[in-house]
C-alpha cells in the first residue's frame, strides 16, 4: 500500500495527498505534519519505513469539506484520491487514483465557494521583449479571458484581476513573482503555483483554445495575433483540466481585453472608495453591499463584476439603462425579482454537471428553475429592446428541463450513492431491481399463478431455500409435464426441484437487488449527467440572461428605493452634478441618527477643472470627493446614480490619493506611501481622468508638504489637465487658482457657535464657492474633548504663527514654476522612452508599437 501511495504522491509533490482509506482520508510523513499543524488535528503513526515510524494524520471522509475549505483559504492544494477498484476482487491494495485536485483558484464545491464572488484562476506568461501574456477563467464559469501588457502595465491588471491562485513559469523571473505576491484580493495574497515552462507554448495554447470554442480560428474574438496570451491559456487550461481530472467542456466562450477599454480603477481607487471592502477589511457597508439586492449569486458575481469593469465606451451603460428604465416602469422590477426568488445558481450547477460533480438536489433545483415560464413571458412585455434580447435568452432549454423531469424524484438523497434519487418509470431494469427488493414475495406469487398456469400443473410451488435459492417444486407424479427450459436443481424422494431461465435471472437480481438498484441508479445518474452535457451552452447562456435580469433589476430597485437619477453622457468634456450624495454615507445617516444628507453640486470642465476644496475637519471634504468619483463610477457602469442630476463626459480613469494608512506588510511608510501613489498619478492620469488628491503632503514637515501638494497642483493643472478634486489643510493654496485660471476654490461650510456663546462648531456639509474663512482645528480638538488647557494654549500659538506666517508668505512665491534651466536639465517623458529603446532588437511590428507609443508619450506632455 506504502508502494501505492508513493506511487501516487510523486506526481504532486507540492500538495497534500488526501488518500482515502476506509472511512477516512489520510496524509503521510511530510504532509501528515503539516496537516496537523494546519488543521490542528492528531499526528499518528502507521507501520515504519526503514526503522522509523511513518507519520499519519486523517480526516473523516464524511466532514472532507470543512477540512478543505479552511485548507483552501490557508492556500494549500489537496489532491483527492479515492479508491476506483473493487474492493472484492482486488489482489493486494484496492486501485487508487487521484480524481481531482481541489486549489484556490480552481474551486468548483459550492461548500467552498462563496456565493457572490468568484474563485478565479490566471496564467501568466512572462513574454519576450516585454510583453506578457494572460489569460484566466473562473473554473465555474465558461469564459476564458485572454489579454496582453506591458511589464509595466502587469502589476495594473493583476490587481484588476484579482486571482486566488497565480500559475506562472518555473523561470519566471523574481520580479514577477514578487508583483504576483504583492496582489491583495479580498486582502488575502493569491497562491503562487508553478508550472514546467514548456507549458506556456503558444502553439499549443492556440490549438486548445480552437478545441475548447470548436472552431478553426479565433479571428471572431479578435483573438489571432496574441501569442504570449495564448502561450498563458495553455498552461492555464491545461492547469484546470488537471484539477478537474477532465476536459472542461463548458468553457465555450473567449473575451479578449484591452488595455483603454475599462475605465481605469486602481488598487488605491477600488479601497478608498470602499467599493467591495470597507478601509478595515470588512464586506459592508460597502458600495457594493448598498447595491447588492440582487435575489440569486450568479446575479451579485455580475453585478460586482460590473462594478469593478466600468467600460470607457457607454454603449454598454446606455443599454443597461435603457432596460432599468424600462423595469422601473409599471413595477415591472418588483415583479421580475419575486419571480426570481428562489432562482438556483443555474451558472455554478451547469459548471458542475459539464465537470461531472453535479448533486441530485443541484439538479431538482435546477429543474424547478427550468420549469418556471413566467419570466420570459413578463419581460417580453416590454418593448425596450435590451430586455427583449434578455427575453429571447431566457426561454429556458426544454429538453434539459424534460430529461430532468423524467429522470428524478422531487426529493431525492443529497448523494447518489445513498439511492432513492432517479424517479420511477424511468428505467424498467431499476424499477424492477426496486420492486424486487420492496416486493420480492408479490413477485414469487405471481410466478407461481403463471407457471401453475402454463404447465397446468395445480399443486407446483416457487420457494426458496439458503442452500439451493429459488426453484420450482413438482410432485414426482406431475415431473413429467414440465416444459422444456425447465432444469433440474435437485431431487428429493417425492418431489423434483427446478429452476428456469426466468428464475434464474430473478435469483440474481433478488440476491444482490439493493446492491444492484443502487449500482444501477448510480450508473442511470452517469447517463443522465451525459445526456444533459450537450444541453450545457445552452443552459449557461440562460444563467447568463437571468443573471443579467437580476442585476439590472436590483439596480432598477435601488434607483427606485433610493431616489436616483439617470445620468446623461454627452461628448464633451464634462462632470456635471447637481445634488450629488455619497449612497453609502447616505443610507448609514439614516439607519443611525436619521439626519439628512446634504446634496452638493459639482461642476467641472475645460475651464474649471481644478477644485481647491477647504474647510474643517469633519466638514465633509472626503465625503464629497468620493461621492463625485461614486457618482461617475455608478453612471460608467450603467447604473442610476445618487444625484438630482448629472451630466458626464467621457472619462478614463478615476484616481485617488485618499488617508495615510502605513503599509506596514510592505515596509513602506505613510510618506513613502503617500508620495508613491502621487507619482502613479502624475504619471498615468490625462485630462479625460478623474482626480481625487486629499490632503497631499500632510505626511512630511508643512514646507516640505506644503512645497510638494503646490507643486503636485501645478502638474495636475498645467500638464494632465485631470479633473481634480484637491482638499488640502494648507490655506496657502487658496492663493492657487490666482495664477491658475482652470483652478477655483471650493469650501465646506461650518458655523462656530462658540463666539456668539454656543457650544460647539456645527457642520453644515454644504459646499460653497470660495475658500474656507478659517480653519477650525482647534475647535474640532475641543469637540473631540482635548482639554481646555490645551485648547487655549493652542489658540495662542495659532495666533502667533498666523501672524509670522503672513509675514513670511509675503516673501514666497509657491507657485512660481522652477527656472527653465532647471526644469530642462530633467529629460522628458519621450526622452527616457527614447532611451530604452535598442533599435537593432526590434522587430519592425516593435518599431512600430514603440513609435505609435513615443507619439502618445509626445501629446502627453
Ligand atoms: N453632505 C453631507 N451631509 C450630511 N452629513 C455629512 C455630509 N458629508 C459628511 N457628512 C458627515 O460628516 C462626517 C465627516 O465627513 P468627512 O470624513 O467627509 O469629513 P472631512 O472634511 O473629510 O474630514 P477630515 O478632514 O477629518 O478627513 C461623515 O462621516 C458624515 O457623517
Amino acid at each position: 500500500m506504502m508502494a501505492q501511495y508513493h506511487g501516487l504522491k510523486a506526481d504532486f509533490p507540492d500538495t497534500l495527498l488526501f488518500y482515502r482509506m476506509g472511512d477516512f482520508y489520510e496524509m503521510f510523513y511530510a504532509d501528515a505534519e503539516r496537516a496537523a499543524a494546519l488543521l490542528d488535528i492528531t499526528l499518528t503513526t502507521r507501520g515504519q519505513s526503514a526503522g522509523q515510524p511513518i507519520p499519519m494524520a486523517g480526516v473523516p471522509f464524511h466532514s472532507v469539506d470543512g477540512y478543505l475549505a479552511r485548507l483552501i483559504k490557508l492556500g494549500e492544494s489537496v489532491a483527492i484520491c479515492e479508491q476506483v477498484g473493487d474492493v472484492a476482487t482486488s489482489k493486494g491494495p484496492v486501485e487508487r487514483k487521484v480524481v481531482r485536485v481541489v486549489t484556490p483558484g480552481t474551486l468548483t464545491d459550492a461548500e467552498l465557494l462563496s456565493d457572490k464572488s468568484e474563485s478565479l484562476l490566471l496564467a501568466v506568461f512572462p513574454g519576450t521583449r516585454q510583453r506578457c501574456g494572460l489569460a484566466w477563467l473562473a473554473v465555474t464559469q465558461g469564459q476564458v479571458h485572454l489579454t496582453e501588457c506591458t511589464a509595466d502595465e502587469l502589476p495594473g491588471w493583476l490587481d484588476r484581476i484579482g486571482a486566488s491562485e497565480i500559475l506562472l513559469p518555473a523561470d519566471a523571473p523574481d520580479t514577477l513573482l514578487r508583483s504576483a505576491q504583492a496582489v491583495r484580493s479580498a486582502g488575502r495574497a493569491p497562491s503562487v503555483t508553478h508550472r514546467p515552462e514548456w507549458q506556456f507554448d503558444a502553439a499549443l495554447g492556440r490549438r486548445k483554445l480552437l478545441d475548447q470554442l470548436q472552431t478553426a480560428s479565433l479571428a471572431a474574438w479578435h483573438a489571432e495575433e496574441l501569442p504570449q496570451a495564448h502561450a498563458a491559456a495553455a498552461a492555464l487550461l491545461a492547469y484546470a483540466e488537471h484539477t478537474q481530472g477532465r476536459a472542461l467542456p463548458h468553457l465555450q466562450g473567449l473575451l479578449v481585453e484591452r488595455a483603454g477599454e475599462l475605465i481605469d480603477l486602481p488598487a488605491t481607487t477600488r479601497r478608498n472608495l470602499e467599493l467591495t471592502q470597507t478601509l478595515r477589511g470588512e464586506d459592508a457597508p460597502t458600495v457594493f453591499s448598498l447595491l447588492d439586492t440582487c435575489r440569486t449569486g450568479m446575479g451579485s458575481r455580475l453585478l460586482k463584476s460590473w462594478l469593478l469593469s466600468p467600460p470607457r465606451d457607454r454603449t454598454v451603460a446606455q443599454q443597461r439603462l435603457g432596460a432599468i428604465g424600462a423595469l422601473r416602469e409599471h413595477g415591472l422590477a418588483e415583479r421580475v425579482r419575486t419571480l426570481l426568488k428562489g432562482t438556483s445558481d443555474v451558472e455554478r450547477i451547469s459548471a458542475r454537471l459539464a465537470l461531472g460533480q453535479v448533486r441530485p438536489r443541484e439538479l431538482v433545483a435546477l429543474r424547478q428553475t427550468l420549469q418556471k415560464q413566467e419570466l420570459p413571458a413578463l419581460i417580453q412585455q416590454s418593448l425596450e429592446p435590451y430586455l427583449a434580447q434578455i427575453s429571447e435568452a431566457l426561454a429556458p432549454p426544454t429538453e434539459a428541463a424534460a430529461l430532468l423531469q423524467a429522470a428524478l424524484l422531487d426529493e431525492p438523497a443529497a448523494l447518489v450513492r445513498d439511492g432513492g434519487v432517479i424517479a420511477p418509470g424511468l428505467d424498467a431494469e431499476l424499477d424492477e431491481l426496486r420492486g424486487i427488493a420492496d416486493n420480492c414475495d408479490a413477485f414469487l406469487v405471481a410466478l407461481e399463478a403463471r407457471e401453475r398456469e402454463r404447465t397446468g400443473i395445480a399443486n407446483l410451488r416457487v420457494q426458496f431455500n439458503k442452500v439451493h435459492g429459488f426453484y420450482i417444486e413438482v410432485t414426482q407424479g406431475q415431473a413429467a409435464k414440465v416444459p422444456d427450459d425447465y432444469r433440474r436443481r435437485q431431487t428429493l424422494k417425492n418431489a423434483e426441484r427446478f429452476i428456469t431461465p426466468e428464475l434464474k435471472a430473478f435469483e440474481d437480481k433478488a440476491l444482490s437487488a439493493q446492491e444492484r438498484a443502487l449500482a444501477r441508479e448510480k450508473w442511470l445518474y452517469e447517463q443522465l449527467l451525459v445526456q444533459l452535457q450537450p444541453h450545457v451552452p445552452a443552459l449557461t447562456r440562460f444563467a447568463r440572461a437571468l443573471a443579467t435580469l437580476d442585476a439590472l433589476a436590483a439596480l432598477a430597485e435601488r434607483s427606485l428605493t433610493l431616489n436616483w437619477q439617470a445620468p446623461d453622457f454627452v461628448r464633451e468634456p464634462c462632470i456635471d452634478i447637481r445634488g450629488g450624495r455619497h449612497p453609502v454615507v447616505e443610507a448609514r445617516l439614516q439607519e443611525t441618527t436619521g439626519a439628512p444628507f446634504i446634496a452638493n453640486d459639482t461642476a467641472l470642465g475645460p475651464k474649471a477643472r481644478l477644485q481647491i476644496i477647504t474647510g474643517p475637519n469633519m466638514g465633509g471634504k472626503s465625503t464629497y470627493m468620493r461621492q463625485v468619483a461614486l457618482i461617475v463610477l455608478l453612471a460608467s457602469i450603467g447604473s442610476y446614480v445618487p444625484a438630482a442630476r448629472c451630466r458626464l463626459g467621457p472619462i478614463d480613469a478615476i484616481h485617488t490619493r485618499i488617508g495615510a494608512a502605513d503599509d506596514l506588510a510592505n515596509a513602506q511608510s505613510t510618506f513613502m506611501l503617500e508620495m508613491t501613489e502621487a507619482a502613479q498619478i502624475l504619471h498615468g492620469a490625462t485630462a479625460q481622468s478623474l482626480v481625487l488628491m486629499d490632503e497631499i503632503g500632510r505626511g512630511t514637515s508643512t514646507f516640505d508638504g506644503l512645497a510638494l501638494a503646490s507643486g503636485i497642483a501645478a502638474h495636475l493643472h498645467d500638464r494632465t489637465q485631470a479633473f481634480t478634486l484637491f482638499a488640502t489643510h494648507y490655506f496657502e493654496l487658496t492663493e492657487f487658482p490666482k495664477t491658475h485660471h482652470g483652478a477655483f476654490n471650493m469650501h465646506v461650510s461650518a458655523a462656530d457657535t462658540s463666539e456668539r456663546g454656543g457650544q460647539d462648531i456645527v457642520f453644515l456639509h454644504e459646499l460653497q464657492p470660495g475658500p474656507a474663512s478659517r480653519s477650525y482645528g482647534i475647535q474640532v480638538a475641543r469637540l473631540a474633548g482635548v482639554p481646555t488647557a490645551v485648547v487655549n494654549h493652542a489658540r495662542h500659538a495659532l495666533a502667533r504663527l498666523e501672524a509670522g506666517a503672513q509675514e513670511a508668505q509675503r516673501q514666497v512665491d509657491l507657485f512660481t514654476p522652477p527656472p527653465a534651466e532647471a526644469a530642462a536639465a530633467e529629460p522628458s517623458a519621450v526622452e527616457w522612452a527614447l532611451a530604452g529603446i535598442d533599435p537593432d532588437a526590434l522587430s519592425p511590428r516593435d518599431a512600430l508599437e514603440a513609435l505609435y507609443r513615443l507619439k502618445k508619450l509626445a501629446d502627453a506632455g
